[in-house]
């Protein structure tokens, strides 16, 4: 990425680009960065969906392949100018072994790593998680935080674990010598809760609903906030970044941005309803209609028959002790970071992005899409 380059064609490798977050990467690249020459998208499963991107003018090369394997890495990351690494186990439910997690998100993102390193591949944005930071074990609320508020960060969950881990060894790789001697400049993004076209636990709180006559009742008080983001922004901000990683080395180089955008702070239920209200369900009660006290022994309970059916069937559901504490502890980022190191806006009002994912729950949330 020289300066006598302008016109220069840049490779751009995505981990994970079939996921949810990944695959608004690839679209918001193919976009919105003049300079990319060829797209790789990189990951476990591929989506049928890239076939159609092949067409366009930019070099777009799939790559079935585990970030677990380094070798598999190594192979997609030569040759690359930028690394957006998104890949990873998002799993807060149970389904996923700690071990496997671990393998995923720690092992993969060394893998990655040390890929950029042994290839020469100079610029790394990773995919980090507010979880890194909070909420802690102690249900602790973070209000209005930012990346310089004091908080105690105590992780017992596997996820938050493993992504506070991987961000750590992004963020210490900033500065090593990649082959051919230069620097690898590195940084990680926090998204809060993701929303948007995709989400998944959207569409399976909207099927519920449906299921439940067009109701969801309310379980978590409506003064627990939580921060969402719209994934669109989240796309935008790692485009971002990726494109300034070079220009602004020196500021951005070992940092870490939470992903923010103009969405409002609400519980996690009366969010879910700006989307939800639209498509037609009612979220029942002004007050939770189940004590808090029940809903942990629920929690307890699921985790009992987690364990009791795992030899027959995985029963994962949403309810657990960790997702019950995070629902129920505010956990909110109000930041210009991002804005200020690298110039990030988000691309999408809070208008767009809800008419966007209003639209997405009405075409998909009822098909088995
Ligand atoms: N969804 C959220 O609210 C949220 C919030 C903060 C951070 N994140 C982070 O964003 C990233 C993307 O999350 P998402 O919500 O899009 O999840 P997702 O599960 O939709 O996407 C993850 C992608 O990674 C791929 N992947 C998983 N294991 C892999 C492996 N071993 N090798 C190669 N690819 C593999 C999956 O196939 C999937 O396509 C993750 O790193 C996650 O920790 C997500
Ligand atoms: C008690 C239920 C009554 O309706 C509500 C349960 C809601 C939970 C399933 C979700 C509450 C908070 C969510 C998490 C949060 O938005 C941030 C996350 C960070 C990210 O890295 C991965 C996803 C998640 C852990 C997200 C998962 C779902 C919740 C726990």
């Amino acid at each position: 990425m020289a300066d006598s380059a302008q016109a220069q064609k840049l490779v751009y490798l995505v981990t994970g680009g079939c996921g949810f977050l990944g695959e608004h990467v690839v679209r918001m690249l193919l976009q919105r960065e003049p300079r990319l020459g060829e797209l790789r998208v990189f990951d476990l499963h591929l989506g049928p969906w890239l076939e159609e991107l092949k067409t366009g003018p930019v070099r777009v090369t799939a790559i079935q392949g585990d970030v677990t394997q380094a070798h598999e890495v190594a192979a997609a990351v030569a040759g690359a100018h930028v690394v957006i690494h998104t890949a990873g186990l998002v799993d807060v439910f149970g389904r996923a072994s700690p071990k496997t997690i671990h393998e995923v998100n720690v092992q993969g993102t060394r893998n990655v790593i040390e890929a950029c390193v042994q290839t020469g591949t100079r610029f790394l944005v990773y995919t980090s998680s507010m979880e890194v930071v909070g909420p802690n074990t102690k249900g602790h609320p973070f209000y209005r935080g930012n990346e310089d508020t004091p908080y105690e960060a105590v992780h017992r969950h596997p996820y938050p674990c493993s992504k506070a881990l991987a961000e750590w060894l992004v963020l210490e790789a900033n500065g090593r010598k990649v082959c051919g001697g230069l620097p690898l400049v590195t940084c990680a993004l926090r998204p809060t809760g993701i929303y948007g076209e995709g989400h998944q636990i959207m569409r399976d709180f909207y099927r519920q609903g449906l299921r439940l006559g067009g109701r969801l009742f309310r379980a978590i008080p409506a003064s627990v906030e939580h921060g969402r983001v719209y994934v669109g922004n989240v796309a935008w901000m790692h485009v971002l970044a990726a494109r300034e990683l070079e220009r602004r080395a020196a500021r951005m180089g070992g940092q870490v941005y939470f992903c923010y955008d103009g969405s409002p702070y609400k519980s996690y239920e009366d969010f879910n309803m700006e989307f939800l209200g639209p498509c037609g369900l009612r979220l029942v009660g002004t007050r939770p209609l189940v004590p808090y006290w029940l809903l942990v022994f629920l929690a307890a309970l699921n985790v009992l028959l987690q364990w009791l059916l795992r030899p027959l069937l995985l029963y994962a559901p949403l309810l657990n002790p960790y997702t019950l504490a995070m629902a129920n502890t505010t956990f909110t980022v109000s930041t210009d970071k991002a804005q200020r190191h690298f110039g990030y806006e988000p691309l999408f009002s809070w208008e767009d992005s809800r008419t966007r994912t209003i639209l997405w729950v009405q075409a998909t949330g009822g098909s088995a899409q």
